[in-house]
C-alpha cells in the first residue's frame, strides 16, 4: 500500500473538536498586533517567532508550556484583534480542509484593557462569522462552533458557564475548563457544571493530560463531562497484554462511547506521552474507544489538523479508512444538532473518503 501523503490529507475533509484559539495564532499577526499595543515579544521576525513557540513549548510540562499564551493573550485585548484572529482562524483551518471544527478560549483572559465578557464573545463569534463565509466563497466551506472555557484556577466557571448559555443559539455550542491539571481537579468547578447539565448544554472537561485517572473520574462521574479533553491518560487502567484488561472506568469510557479527544503532538510537549509512536492513540484505536484527533495549539505544536494525522499514518500505518474513522467519530461527538452532524456525515466526510477508498 502506498503511503498517504499531506498534500491528499489536506484536501479531505477533517473534523476538529479541541482547538485553542489563543493557541492558533499566525506568528506574523502576533509581530502586528504586539506592535500595536506595545508588547514586547521574544522574536519580532515571524519565522523565528514561530520557532520560539514550538521551542518553549517543548518543556515537558503542562505548566511551562502554558507560559507561552502569555504572548498570544496579551495581543488579544481588543474587539478589532479578537475579530481578527478569530477570522484568520476559520480560514487557516478550512484552507486545511477542516470542514467542522470547534474552536475554544477563555473570556475572562480577554478583560485586561475594558472589554466586558459579551463584547469579548460577541468579536470572535463575528470574526469566525466573516473567516467562514470567505473561506466558503473561496470554494472551502466550513463551520466553526465555539466552545467558551473557564480557567480551572480560577473562580468565575458559573459566570462563564452562564455567558455560553446565553449565546448558545449565536454560535456558542458548549463549554470547558482548561489551564493547569494538577492541584486544580474539576469538582472545584461542580456547581457550573450541574447548572448546565439543568440547562441541557454541552461541555467537555480538559482532564486526564498533566493529571491521571482521578480528575478522568471526576470529569465523568462527578461533573457529568460529554467527553474529554485529552483523556489520553485512561490507558492508566489499561493492563497491557495479548488481551488488554480494562479497569472499570476505561471499561466505563468505552461501554458509553465517551468521546477523547487527543492531541497528539500537544501531548509529546507536555510529557503526557514519550513519542508519536509510543501515543496510547494505536492501542486506543485497536480497543475502539471513541478516539478523536486534535490540534490543542496549532501555533504551539506547530501543526494543523492535516500534519497530526500524517504523523499517524507515519507512526501507524493508517490508511484512508482509518482517518475516516477519526473523522466520523469527530462529527458523531459534535456539540451541533444530531441532525446537522448528520448531514456533514452523508454529504461532505463519507462522498469523499468513499471516493479515497477507491
Ligand atoms: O492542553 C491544554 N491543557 C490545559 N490548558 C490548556 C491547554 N491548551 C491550552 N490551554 C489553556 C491556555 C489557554 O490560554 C486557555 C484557553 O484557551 O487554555
Ligand atoms: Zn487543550
Amino acid at each position: 500500500m502506498v503511503a498517504i501523503t499531506l498534500d491528499e490529507i489536506v484536501k479531505a475533509p477533517k473534523a476538529l473538536l479541541h482547538d485553542h484559539l489563543d493557541g492558533g495564532l499566525r506568528p506574523a499577526t502576533i509581530v502586528e498586533l504586539a506592535d500595536a499595543v506595545g508588547h514586547r515579544l521574544p522574536a519580532t521576525d515571524p519565522e523565528e517567532l514561530g520557532r520560539w513557540f514550538v521551542a518553549a513549548a517543548n518543556s515537558g510540562s503542562l505548566e511551562r508550556y502554558l507560559e507561552t499564551f502569555d504572548h498570544t493573550v496579551a495581543v488579544m485585548q481588543t474587539e478589532e484583534a479578537l475579530y481578527r484572529v478569530a477570522a484568520e482562524c476559520a480560514l487557516d483551518l478550512a484552507a486545511d480542509g477542516v470542514v467542522y471544527a470547534e474552536v475554544r478560549y477563555a473570556p475572562e483572559q480577554h478583560l485586561e484593557r475594558g472589554l466586558s465578557l459579551e463584547q469579548v464573545v460577541e468579536a470572535v463569534l463575528a470574526g469566525f462569522a466573516a473567516g467562514s463565509v470567505e473561506a466558503t466563497r473561496e470554494g472551502r466551506p466550513i463551520r466553526v462552533g465555539t466552545l467558551l472555557t473557564a480557567m480551572r484556577h480560577a473562580a468565575r466557571s458559573q459566570e462563564i458557564a452562564e455567558l455560553a448559555v446565553r449565546y448558545r443559539d449565536n454560535g456558542v455550542v458548549g463549554f470547558d475548563i482548561a489551564g493547569a491539571e494538577a492541584g486544580f481537579p474539576p469538582t472545584r468547578h461542580l456547581d457550573a457544571f450541574e447548572y448546565l447539565q439543568r440547562e441541557n448544554f454541552h461541555f467537555t472537561i480538559h482532564a486526564g493530560e498533566a493529571f491521571g485517572l482521578p480528575s478522568i473520574w471526576q470529569a465523568i462521574q462527578w461533573c457529568g463531562a460529554d467527553r474529554l479533553g485529552h483523556g489520553v491518560r485512561i490507558v492508566d487502567d489499561i493492563t497491557p497484554g495479548q488481551l488488554p484488561a480494562l479497569g472499570r472506568l476505561a471499561a466505563y469510557v468505552r461501554d458509553k462511547r465517551i468521546p477523547l479527544e487527543l492531541c497528539p503532538s500537544s501531548n509529546v510537549q507536555t510529557g503526557a506521552a514519550p513519542s508519536i509512536a509510543e501515543h496510547p492513540i494505536g492501542l486506543l484505536r485497536d480497543l475502539r474507544f471513541r478516539v478523536t484527533v486534535n490540534t490543542d495549539n496549532r501555533l504551539m505544536s506547530g501543526t494543523s489538523m492535516s500534519r497530526e494525522m500524517a504523523l499517524l499514518v507515519e507512526a501507524f500505518g493508517y490508511g484512508w479508512a482509518e482517518l475516516q474513522w477519526f473523522t466520523i467519530n469527530a462529527m458523531k461527538s459534535a456539540f451541533i444538532p444530531f441532525d446537522e452532524r448528520l448531514t456533514i456525515i452523508n454529504e461532505v466526510i463519507k462522498p469523499a473518503y468513499a471516493k479515497l477508498l477507491g
